[in-house]
């Protein structure tokens, strides 16, 4: 069996632009990133650049114009089944409470309703939402919102985790919680199985640096490719606040902000430029 959970090899997205239906826009360029089972890795860089585009083509959402796709080292076809995705905004139905939207990905698997809800309710009291199921969305607040978001994409146990900024949204002291939360649970792995292989998208270089165990940084648009990649080998288990004080997380910001700094620079510029 192939090490490596997820491979994207060369990858190249080409869109046609918004704004001249007639000109093509290359995304991303010629893009090679490896994700180890197990292995936990951000991808940051400037805004708009890309990185959404590539958790869509991992996920299977997005086709690449040129490149390949693969999953536990088979060809990924159509969507990728061995992955769970967690996204920016929350995808909870809102006429359904918070159980039932746990419940819902394991009913359309086909478990019965009676053992859908008690996986449920485990995965509700594992991210600390034991008492809370019976409430809806509008009733929760944002960081239990993402709880239950967490909750559905852990109860479906799948080997590779996609997280495209779960927590921009939320205020700092309970990003951090949650933050420690996802280490936590991904630290002990799936139950009997091993350690989910996770793709993590941000653009808050902190974040990155105290969850993973590799950074990638990812040019300024337009043909997106990687241009740094950092081993992150502070000691594990972290506290996310507590290890921005490590001198050696000071060290590795300052390497990876070095490679970042200019791109957000071209980036920023970028969106300007598409404003103006
Ligand atoms: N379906 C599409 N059609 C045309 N252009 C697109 C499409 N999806 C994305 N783009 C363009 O591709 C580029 C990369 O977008 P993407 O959303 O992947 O960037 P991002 O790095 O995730 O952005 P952000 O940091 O703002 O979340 C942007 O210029 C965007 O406008």
């Amino acid at each position: 069996m192939s090490d490596f959970a997820l491979e994207l090899e060369d990858i190249t997205v080409t869109f046609t632009s918004a704004h001249a239906p007639g000109q093509r826009y290359n995304a991303v360029a010629d893009t090679t990133l490896r994700i180890r089972a197990g292995e936990f890795v951000s991808v940051v860089g400037p805004t708009g650049c890309g990185k959404s585009t590539l958790l869509n083509i991992a996920a299977g959402l997005l086709q690449p114009s040129a490149g390949a796709v693969t999953v536990f080292g088979q060809p990924l076809a159509g969507v990728n089944r061995r992955a769970g995705y967690m996204f920016q905004s929350d995808a909870l139905m809102p006429w359904r409470s918070a159980i039932a939207n746990v419940m819902v990905g394991l009913q359309y698997r086909g478990v019965p309703d009676d053992a859908a809800r008690a996986q449920a309710q485990a995965w509700l009291e594992r991210v600390g939402l034991a008492g809370f199921g019976d409430r809806y969305p509008h009733q929760l607040s944002g960081g239990m919102r993402k709880r239950t978001a967490l909750a559905q994409v852990l109860a479906l146990d799948p080997d590779i985790i996609l997280m495209d900024e779960p927590f921009s949204a939320l205020d700092v002291q309970t990003r951090q919680l949650m933050e420690n939360e996802v280490l936590e649970l991904w630290a002990a792995g799936g139950g009997q199985r091993a350690r989910k292989a996770v793709l993590f998208i941000t653009h808050d270089l902190d974040e990155a640096i105290a969850m993973s165990d590799r950074v990638v940084v990812l040019s300024a648009g337009p043909a997106t490719r990687p241009i740094g990649e950092f081993e992150i080998d502070l000691p594990r288990p972290r506290d996310v606040a507590e290890v921005r004080a490590h001198p050696r997380f000071i060290e590795l910001h300052s390497q990876v902000w070095a490679v970042l700094r200019d791109e957000v620079l071209k980036g920023y510029a970028q969106q300007l430029k598409k404003a103006a």
